[in-house]
């Protein structure tokens, strides 16, 4: 159902927020510059009025950090959030006493966001005075009708929250957070720590409280199906940016971004086949936020990658031939187990001149699914050459100048469009034509 007015209520605008951590002895020893972990590497969206927006990807793609930052939990590196027109990070006083008090947060863990030497009355009631709001008998009166709109009775005010099931202390959270009469709440995984059949149960009580008091959620999620159930639209996140947004339906049932592909083509399935396929559509970690990739982020993992113009090698091919690169990037071949134990142990750890031939066999065996047309065979042999020799950066330059594609050149922008996604196969963003009436 969709909710959306037309006012944006959240406007996010290019928002960063770097953690700054070089504090290894390695670091100080050696006087290294710090290196930034870019958990949100500029973000832009908005969220209107009413609806919710879901906020996806993997773990560790930086979706607490951006909800965090925009409630201003965290401080940002950069960029802007206005709430209701007000510049968020601005906000001194009054105003940001009241912004505090319009925009609520409910945490994933109902076990430790609860503080256990509080009555479950005590919790709902705390809010309100540290706002001074109402006198002892209203606020009496207000925690007893929150507690009964979250489906729990006013008889269990008195109790403390291990008392209490993990269905229940979420229920608990959402009335603290409601105690305040918010407009928008980040929902940040609220149903992630709950049995499966109690999760249902939760997100139809914020759907129900949605509609009572016109509430704006941002609903942090990995999981598809609470996304799919509850939002109205949704940004998908990877590695601190953001890949594509759209309205729900469009996006699981049409989703552009090779990476929103593979995350919905990973949900879990029955049938060992189908999950041995699911590992390969989304092969590979997540690379660390402290040295992300050049150009487009997912270009390590993408199936699609795009490969130089006139290169007629097969989409699959060019895969494994950006990923054998990007292992020797990265150092990331062990010369010696690439035989049998032992077979390429040379005393000054490159490959003897008389083993080349098999170590390069050995590494197409191991490495290199498909077979390779004999001109980029011979390339990659040039390269694994070189490799044999411990010419690491030789190795990977023979493959660069060959292989480089668009995609690590330049960073796709998600454009303005009526179902943005930054993605080149999807043109550049100018190219893609403005539609009227964008929610983005
Ligand atoms: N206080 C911090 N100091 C340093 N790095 C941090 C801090 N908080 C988060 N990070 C890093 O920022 C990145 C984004 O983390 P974040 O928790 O926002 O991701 P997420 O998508 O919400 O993942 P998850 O679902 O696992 O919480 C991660 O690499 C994380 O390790």
């Amino acid at each position: 159902m969709s909710r959306r007015s037309g006012r944006p209520l959240v406007q996010v605008e290019d928002l960063q927020k770097y953690f700054w951590e070089n504090d290894s002895i390695l670091d100080r020893l050696f006087g290294d510059d710090p290196v930034p972990v870019r958990a949100v590497d500029g973000v832009s969206f908005d969220i209107h009025e009413g609806e919710t927006l879901g906020l996806v990807g993997e773990s560790g793609c930086g979706k607490s950090t951006t909800g965090e930052t925009l409630l201003r939990l965290q401080e940002p590196t950069d960029g802007h959030v206005t709430f209701d027109g007000h510049e968020v990070y601005d906000l001194g006083g009054d105003e940001l006493t009241a912004f505090r008090r319009e925009a609520q947060v409910v945490f994933q863990d109902p076990f430790s966001s609860l503080d256990p030497r509080m009555t479950i009355g005590e919790t709902i009631r705390q809010p309100l005075e540290v706002h001074d709001i109402g006198t002892d008998d209203e606020r009496r009166e207000r925690v007893r009708d929150l507690v009964e709109r979250v489906g729990l009775s006013p008889d269990q005010l008195d109790r403390y929250p291990h008392e209490f099931s993990g269905g229940q202390r979420q229920r608990i959270g959402i009335a603290r957070a409601l105690a305040l009469e918010p407009e928008f709440i980040v929902l940040d995984e609220p149903t992630s720590a709950l049995d499966v059949s109690v999760q249902a149960q939760v997100l139809n009580l914020l759907d129900d409280l949605q509609d009572e008091f016109n509430l704006t959620y941002l609903l942090i999620s990995h999981d598809l199906s609470v996304i799919r159930h509850v939002c109205d639209r949704v940004a998908v996140m990877y590695l601190g940016e953001i890949v594509e947004i759209g309205l729900v339906d469009e996006l699981f049932e049409n989703p552009d971004h090779p990476y929103t592909q593979a995350l919905l083509e990973s949900v879990p399935r029955a049938s060992t086949d189908e999950r041995d396929r699911d590992r390969e559509t989304l092969a590979g970690d997540v690379p660390s936020p402290r040295d992300p990739p050049s150009g487009c982020r997912f270009r390590t993992r993408c199936p699609m990658v795009i490969p130089p113009e006139d290169l007629e090698l097969e989409q699959e091919t060019y895969r494994e031939l950006m990923s054998l690169r990007e292992r020797i990037e990265r150092r990331d071949i062990s010369l010696e187990s690439v035989g049998d134990d032992g077979q390429f142990d040379a005393d000054d750890g490159s490959v003897p001149d008389e083993d080349v031939p098999a170590f390069i066999a050995a590494v197409k065996e191991r490495l290199l699914d498909v077979p390779l047309p004999p001109r980029h065979d011979a390339i990659v042999e040039e390269a694994l050459a070189e490799l044999a020799a411990e010419n690491w950066e030789a190795a990977a330059e023979r493959l660069r100048t060959e292989y480089e594609s668009v995609c690590e050149r330049e960073s796709p922008d998600l454009g303005e469009q009526a179902h943005p996604v930054a993605c080149h196969l999807h043109g550049t963003a100018s190219e893609r034509t403005a539609e009227p009436d964008s929610w983005t």
